[in-house]
């Protein structure tokens, strides 16, 4: 759905994307992450038609973004970060503006607005000015004009920022609906977590350069080579620490009143004899787990270094 090749966009000498190569197959729900300033808004807002590149390509369903913008825009649905003042609009007035410019018949679009209104959870803000919705009621009135066209691809960028922790849950309802209607959804955002529990993939972007791609699960592998290891004894923990200290795959011990806090370079079947060693050295072992890796640590752990 998406093939970004070399895609480069500079502002007079400072380098915004550098050499993006990005490809994202249809009905895959894609989390594009980085800290601020990384380049997330310039890509999308490239696929969106609204940003020339200074070089390389980016092709949406096959079409150039360049060369094609009109069926790019007939493919796509984008949803900026940052979105206007309404002035004397209701909700359905500016719907059935957008569905008007659009091309869509006003019989067509008299069924619509009352669908993408309860797709967006605003069935009973129909005839309330949009500048008296709350922020997180305006995101998804802006979500529901960028489906006005039923577009394949969906462009949201950073969709959930400013919300509240409720309308966030809200918001990332909606987006699972999507994805079960089968859209390609490329969502950013610099908060990880809320990220992982809906997208199929991510990609890791920092000073315009993609440092990973992949399936969150393949990433958080990948990370598993250095896991952290907690432990909690019934006794000897300070005695404990000196021990695993001289152990080997053991790069860091850290002891405070949760217990012990290991930085471990082994595999599972390691991680095994690790057990087995303690609790043959007369250790009596209460709890020994391996910390979550989550998004926010794959971010940190992929960022780290390359920052400038
Ligand atoms: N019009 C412009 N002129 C000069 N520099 C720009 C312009 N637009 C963006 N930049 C710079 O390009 C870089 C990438 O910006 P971009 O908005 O794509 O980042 P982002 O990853 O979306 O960040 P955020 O999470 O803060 O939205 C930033 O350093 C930004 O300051």
């Amino acid at each position: 759905m998406i093939e970004i090749r070399g895609l480069t966009k500079t502002y007079g000498q400072f380098t915004a994307l550098d050499r993006l190569d990005l490809s994202i197959s249809k009905g895959t729900v894609f989390g594009f992450v980085g800290p601020n300033g990384a380049g997330k808004s310039t890509t999308m807002s490239i696929l969106a038609t609204l940003l020339l590149p200074t070089s390389g390509t980016a092709k949406v369903g096959g079409y150039e973004v360049t060369e094609h913008p009109k069926e790019v825009r007939r493919l796509i649905g984008y949803m900026p970060d940052f979105f206007g003042v309404y002035d004397n609009f209701k909700t359905t007035e500016y719907l059935d503006f957008y569905g008007a410019s659009y091309g869509i018949p006003r019989s067509e679009r008299l069924k619509l607005i009352p669908q993408l209104l309860e797709l967006v959870n605003l069935s009973d803000k129909t005839d309330f000015y949009v500048d008296s919705l709350s922020r997180g009621m305006k995101q998804r009135l802006c979500l529901a004009r960028s489906l006005v066209h039923d577009p394949e691809l969906l462009i949201l960028d950073e969709p959930a920022s400013g919300l509240d922790p409720r309308a966030r849950i809200e918001m990332r309802e909606i987006l699972k609906e999507l994805k079960s209607m089968g859209k390609t959804i490329i969502i950013s955002s610099h908060i990880l977590p809320e990220l992982a529990e809906m997208v199929d993939e991510i990609g890791v972007i920092e000073n315009g350069v993609l440092l990973a791609q992949g399936k969150v699960n393949d990433i958080q592998q990948r990370m598993r080579a250095n896991r952290v290891l907690h432990l909690r004894l019934m006794e000897r923990e300070a005695e404990a620490v000196a021990f695993l200290k001289e152990l080997p795959l053991i790069s860091l011990v850290l002891h405070d009143e949760l217990g012990i806090h290991i930085h471990f370079g082994g595999r599972d079947e390691e991680q095994w004899e690790l057990l087995k060693l303690l609790v043959s050295g007369g250790y009596k072992v209460l709890t020994f787990n391996e910390a979550q890796t989550d998004l926010e640590d794959v971010f940190l752990e992929i960022t780290k270094g390359v920052r400038t």
